[in-house]
């Protein structure tokens, strides 16, 4: 894999940003109000890091005061959490097509209220659909996932360093990239390829998902390759191939816990050896 062009761009520095564990990430995906409120309550009362609401399945169901009324909700329920808008459009497996002045106005009206913590653009779309909204979050110090999604296929590494170079241009924190593996080799290739473009990145980070049955395994060992954040279902699945939280929850405690004792057996060894 080549990584000159990104090489050149940064610096190297970043040798060790690997998680082991990513944060957890479920997914609000109701339509009806009072079913999001309750689902965001069981949400708070669990382990979960982050909630993404996904305004694709409520933006053409209310107008943009009650959707920033029902925000402020959401977010008053979520206060503890980390709280992650994403309008997801049918070019990008969502449930809408939207257009360009509903994209900028939903994004902007939500921005100003100063309380969205992360803030998902499909960077893949012309700039003018999110220069505003970019210097809104800066503004309101949102942090940016700067997303691309492919249902179909995995494309080529060299493929995804040039949407890569293309994404930086807008200063993300983060990069996901949610793509469908046809064969296993695809879901390792894309795992290689995390660890070494995340060298490459500076302070942004990647998350990277095979979506799909095969892709199963990406989400719950991607952290070992440097991928972020996992995401995770909990009423019912964002995408396919998601794993629910709470057996990933666990897997992830009991990992950390056989980790923490196998270290202390580990040292206690170590030791004794020396005595
Ligand atoms: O982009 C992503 C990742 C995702 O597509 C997944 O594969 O888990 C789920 C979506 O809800 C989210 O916006």
């Amino acid at each position: 894999m080549t990584q000159s062009s990104l090489g050149q761009l940064t610096d190297q520095k970043n040798r060790n940003k690997n998680v082991l564990f990513p944060k957890i990430c479920v997914s609000l995906i109701e339509k009806d109000p009072t079913l999001i409120l309750r689902i965001a309550r069981e949400m708070a009362e669990s382990d979960v890091d982050m909630v993404e609401w996904r305004l694709d399945y409520v933006v053409n169901e209310m107008d943009i005061e009650e959707l920033l009324r029902l925000f402020q909700k959401i977010r008053v329920i979520l206060a503890e959490k980390e709280l992650l808008v994403t309008l997801r459009t049918h070019l990008e497996g969502g449930s809408v097509r939207v257009s360009k002045e509903c994209y900028r106005q939903t994004y902007l009206g939500l921005l100003k209220t100063g309380l969205v913590d992360w803030l998902d653009i499909e960077a893949k779309r012309p700039l003018e659909w999110f220069n505003e909204v970019l210097v809104e979050a800066n503004k309101q110090h949102c942090q940016i996932i700067a997303s691309y999604h492919n249902f179909l296929e995995t494309p080529s590494n060299s493929y995804l360093e040039k949407l890569v170079l293309d994404f930086m241009k807008i200063n993300p924190d983060v990069i996901k990239i949610a793509v469908m593996p046809e064969f296993e080799e695809d879901v390792w290739r894309l795992l290689h390829w995390n660890q070494q473009t995340l060298q490459c990145l500076g302070q942004i980070k990647i998350i990277a998902i095979a979506m799909g049955e095969l892709g199963k395994i990406s989400r719950l060992v991607g952290g070992i390759t440097g991928s972020y954040l996992t995401f995770t279902s909990f009423s019912k699945v964002s995408a396919p191939g998601q794993l629910k939280f709470e057996e990933v929850h666990w897997l992830f405690s009991l990992a950390k816990i056989k980790l923490a004792e196998q270290g202390s057996e580990d040292n206690g060894e170590e030791k004794n050896s020396k005595n």
